[in-house]
C-alpha cells in the first residue's frame, strides 16, 4: 500500500432517534451515486475535529456540538488510498439539508441500508449493527 499518498478523511455518523444519516454522492463528484457518511478531506493545518465541523457545515448546514472519535478504516481505491476517521455525532445545531444536491436518508443500523454504500463503508456498517 502506498502510504505516501494517504488521504485523510473525516466522516460523521450523525444520530437522531436511533437512526443515522446517509447521503448520496451527487453527479459530478468522484463515485457519484454511492452512499456514504457525510464528511470529507482534512485540510492542511486543521485538526480532525475542525475538519469534521467544517465539512458537516459545508455539506449539510449543521454544526456538530458533541462528537466522539470511534474508529478508523484505511481503504485503497484505484485513485487514492484513504484513511477514514469516523466520529459519532450525538448533538448538532441546525437541520441537515443536502447543500451539494445530496439525497438524505435516516437509516436504522439494524436493517439493511438498501442503498449502495461506498466499499470502504461496508465493514463499518456491519460494526454499527453490532453496537
Ligand atoms: N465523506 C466520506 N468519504 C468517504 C466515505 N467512505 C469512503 O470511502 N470515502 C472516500 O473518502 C474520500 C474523500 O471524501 P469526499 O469526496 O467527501 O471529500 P470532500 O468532501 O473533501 O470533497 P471534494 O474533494 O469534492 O472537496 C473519497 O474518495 C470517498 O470516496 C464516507 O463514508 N464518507
Ligand atoms: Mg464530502
Amino acid at each position: 500500500m502506498n502510504t505516501a499518498k494517504l488521504t485523510d478523511v473525516v466522516a460523521g455518523i450523525i444520530w437522531r432517534d436511533g437512526r443515522f444519516l446517509a447521503v448520496d454522492r451527487p453527479e459530478g463528484k468522484a463515485m457519484a451515486g454511492w452512499w456514504e457518511f457525510p464528511g470529507g478531506k482534512v485540510n492542511e493545518g486543521e485538526t480532525y475535529g475542525q475538519a469534521l465541523a467544517r465539512e458537516l457545515h459545508e455539506e449539510l448546514g449543521i454544526t456538530p456540538t458533541e462528537f466522539d472519535y470511534w474508529r478508523e478504516k484505511v481503504h485503497a481505491y484505484e485513485h487514492a488510498t484513504v484513511r477514514l476517521r469516523f466520529y459519532h455525532v450525538r448533538v448538532f445545531l441546525g437541520e441537515p439539508r443536502g447543500l451539494e444536491g445530496q439525497r438524505l436518508k435516516w437509516l436504522s443500523p439494524h436493517e439493511p441500508p438498501n442503498v449502495p454504500f461506498l466499499p470502504a463503508d461496508e465493514e463499518v456498517l456491519a460494526q454499527l449493527a453490532r453496537l
